[in-house]
């Protein structure tokens, strides 16, 4: 295994969620270790080519599902994934249904969050730097729509947009949370998306979600409430589904042009340059070199 900061590259990331523990049709895989200077990453990352584009595929709770949603460091595998050379992340993620339309086995590409979560770290830009990006938009249309058609050319029973809202957990859902949340127009309920998300626009890095639904949640009159077991079950049969959607669709994401996500940080960061401590500029120094040397450039 090589252990690395830069040597190694991929254009496109994956973070895989509950039963996406690695991705098949790699070819040349590589394991690297990848030191951050906000902790280690989740796993080890797999680096690889799909359909000849490098590709980065991180387990999001581990090999073996040993982290915990509030446990993940989310801000170390965004910064891992971004420092091999990733510009767009493809987040596979479990989650319940909250609309008696979206059914366990659907496919929903979320375009809004809804964050409920409490207890994580969720910007880079702390530490004598402050930095606040645009947020209105969270997830990458360009990518996502791709995502979308290779999904449409699959067949998969697929949900364009809808509302992701993001528990704490790890306990599930009460039953007055979930009709709560039903209230709000909720589409879909995960525990992991973010921060990861607004992380991934911290870095300049596109995101978008390929939310497998595996249950209806604890609201459902007549269906179960949701269980481990019964989700494991659902994404036994569809985790397969986001296997071959990788496959199919790794060309035509690394081919999508520079897009909004890649300028995030422009003009975002309101720290005066020289009022930033070294420390926190050598740290965030991957995140901001981008950014630091155009505004060199327009002097
Ligand atoms: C094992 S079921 C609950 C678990 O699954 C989802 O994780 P991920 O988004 O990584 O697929 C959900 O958010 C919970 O963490
Ligand atoms: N009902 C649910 N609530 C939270 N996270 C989930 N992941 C999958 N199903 C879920």
């Amino acid at each position: 295994m090589r252990r690395t900061r830069t040597a190694a590259r991929a254009s496109v990331g994956v973070i895989g969620g509950s039963g996406l523990y690695d991705i098949e049709g790699l070819k040349d895989v590589r394991e690297v270790r990848v030191r951050t200077p906000f902790g280690q990453p989740s796993d080890t990352v797999v680096l690889g080519t799909l359909e000849g584009v490098g590709i980065a595929f991180l387990s999001r709770h581990g090999r073996g599902h040993r982290l915990n949603p509030s446990e993940i460091n989310y801000r170390a595998n965004i910064y891992a994934l971004k420092s091999l050379g990733v510009s767009r992340v493809i987040s596979v993620s479990a989650v319940g249904s909250m609309k008696e339309s979206i059914k366990p086995g659907d496919v929903v590409f979320p375009d809004q969050f809804i964050d409920l979560t409490k207890r994580r770290p969720s910007t880079y830009f702390e530490g004598g730097m402050v930095a606040h990006v645009a947020f209105g938009e969270p997830i990458c249309a360009a990518l996502s729509q791709t995502l979308q058609s290779a999904a449409g050319r699959l067949g998969a029973p697929l949900h364009r947009g809808g509302t992701y809202l993001c528990m704490e957990g790890p306990q599930f859902s009460t039953k007055a949370e979930s009709r709560l949340y039903r209230q709000w127009g909720v589409d879909v309920i995960g525990m992991t998306n973010m921060p990861e998300a607004k992380l991934a626009r911290e870095a300049e890095v596109c995101y978008a979600t390929m939310a497998l639904v595996t249950d209806y949640d604890c609201w459902h009159e007549t269906e179960d409430a949701v269980t481990v077991e019964a989700i494991l079950a659902t994404l036994h049969r569809n985790v397969a589904l986001a296997k071959r959607l990788l496959a199919a669709v790794a060309p035509a994401v690394a081919a999508l042009p520079a897009c909004g996500c890649h300028s995030a940080l422009t003009n975002a960061i309101v720290t005066a340059p020289k009022s930033v401590p070294p420390a926190t500029r050598r740290k965030l120094a991957l995140l901001t070199r981008r950014v630091i040397a155009a505004q060199k450039g327009a002097q």
